[in-house]
């Protein structure tokens, strides 16, 4: 005969409070795992051995549980466990309901230290200084490119990139009241601003756009005047009790944004290889004719993708620039190591920015 639904939850208990006793046993163990890292010194976060733990419950999983679910569990409980070997603060562009804060959330799980910060200047400093192990920033937006800001402070930060994050961007109008009557002035970051200018030119034609340090703050913002509105997440739309007055007003439906997980080298070092990595550097190489060919020739010698190429002015009032590559693969591999060599050869200037696994 079929359980009855009290019985069913009696055994949904007793499998619980196993399930209890044996995350305290993993807590136990981890914590121990910590104790040796601190007396070694080396980093708590570790990706990879992350990545290696997902993937091997994965392969083992022959339940009803999806395997998404799985990563998504596993993730959290390892999120859990490192919190109690080190807590892991991460500073990103605040307040609470960004999408930087989304983020840090997706990459590290939900048992981190929030360190909100103003502006990407501030997260680069909080993770320099030890007000932060890591930092998040984005570094580029499917509709509106890169953003310029934290190219520039990577290029000379002693921080470097050990993990990326794709997200995506849905922006929604958010104000104090379901309609889009009377709104004189939306506030978001400039990004936000740019990836819905079609929107507000088709809708709200009149309304001032005023830029704001962050969408968070927009939607903090308008929930103080009903005149005003803001372009945020949802997220953002809860945390200040804010109604939508209009659903993903981006102009492109598939709107994507790539961040970056930035620290100090000694916080955590490079991420061994996974398989599937990028790697990121800057270069500049000298103005002359076909110096710029030049510098992808070892690329192609060496059978290496190239997966982006971004320049930005080097402010030397010369036409001169900074190249920003990314490059798949990883250093250990031998056609990459020797591709690197040859262009390191070949540039006046030249920085690795990190080497670590890509976003699924
Ligand atoms: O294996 C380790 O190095 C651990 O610290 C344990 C653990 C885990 O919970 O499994 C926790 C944090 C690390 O990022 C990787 C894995």
């Amino acid at each position: 005969m079929a359980k009855t639904l009290a019985e069913l939850r009696v055994q949904i208990d007793a499998v619980d409070l196993e399930l209890l006793t044996l995350l305290n046993r993993r807590a136990a163990l981890a914590h121990a795992v910590g104790e040796i890292k601190r007396l070694d010194g080396s980093a708590v976060f570790r990706p990879e051995r992350e990545a290696q733990v997902i993937h091997g419950l994965q392969q083992a999983n022959n339940g009803a549980l999806k395997n998404e679910s799985v990563a998504k569990i596993w993730r959290e409980v390892m999120s859990a466990c490192r919190a109690l070997e080190a807590p892991q603060r991460v500073a990103y562009l605040g307040p609470a309901g960004t999408f930087s804060e989304e983020a840090s959330l997706r990459f590290f799980g939900s048992s981190i230290q929030h360190v909100p910060c103003l502006n990407f200047d501030q997260v680069f400093h909080a993770a320099s200084a030890g007000a932060a192990e890591f930092g998040v920033v984005p570094v580029e937006n499917s509709t509106e490119g890169v953003v310029t800001r934290s190219l520039d402070l990577l290029l000379h930060s002693p921080l470097h990139i050990v993990g990326e994050i794709s997200l995506l961007v849905r922006h929604h109008l958010l104000r104090s009241s379901p309609s889009l009557d009377g709104i004189e002035v939306v506030m978001a970051h400039p990004q936000a601003l740019a990836q819905c200018q079609t929107w507000l030119t088709d809708h709200l034609p009149h309304a001032e756009r005023r830029a704001v340090s962050s969408n968070a703050e927009g939607a903090r913002l308008a929930a103080t005047n009903p005149v005003w509105a803001g372009i945020a997440s949802e997220r953002a739309g809860s945390e200040f009790g804010l109604h939508t007055a209009a659903h993903a007003i981006q102009d492109d439906a598939y709107n994507r944004t790539r961040f970056v997980v930035v620290c100090l080298p000694s916080t955590m070092p490079a991420p061994q290889a996974s398989g599937k990595d990028c790697t990121s550097l800057v270069v500049s190489v000298p103005n002359r004719p076909g110096a710029v060919h030049d510098m992808l020739v070892p690329l192609k010698k060496h059978g290496v993708s190239m997966t982006r190429f971004e320049s930005r002015p080097a402010r030397s009032g010369q036409w001169e620039y900074y190249f920003y590559i990314d490059l798949q693969g990883h250093p250990s591999q031998a056609n990459v190591a020797a591709a690197l060599a040859d262009l390191a050869g070949l540039c006046a200037f030249y920085k690795i920015l990190g080497t670590y696994p890509l976003a699924d």
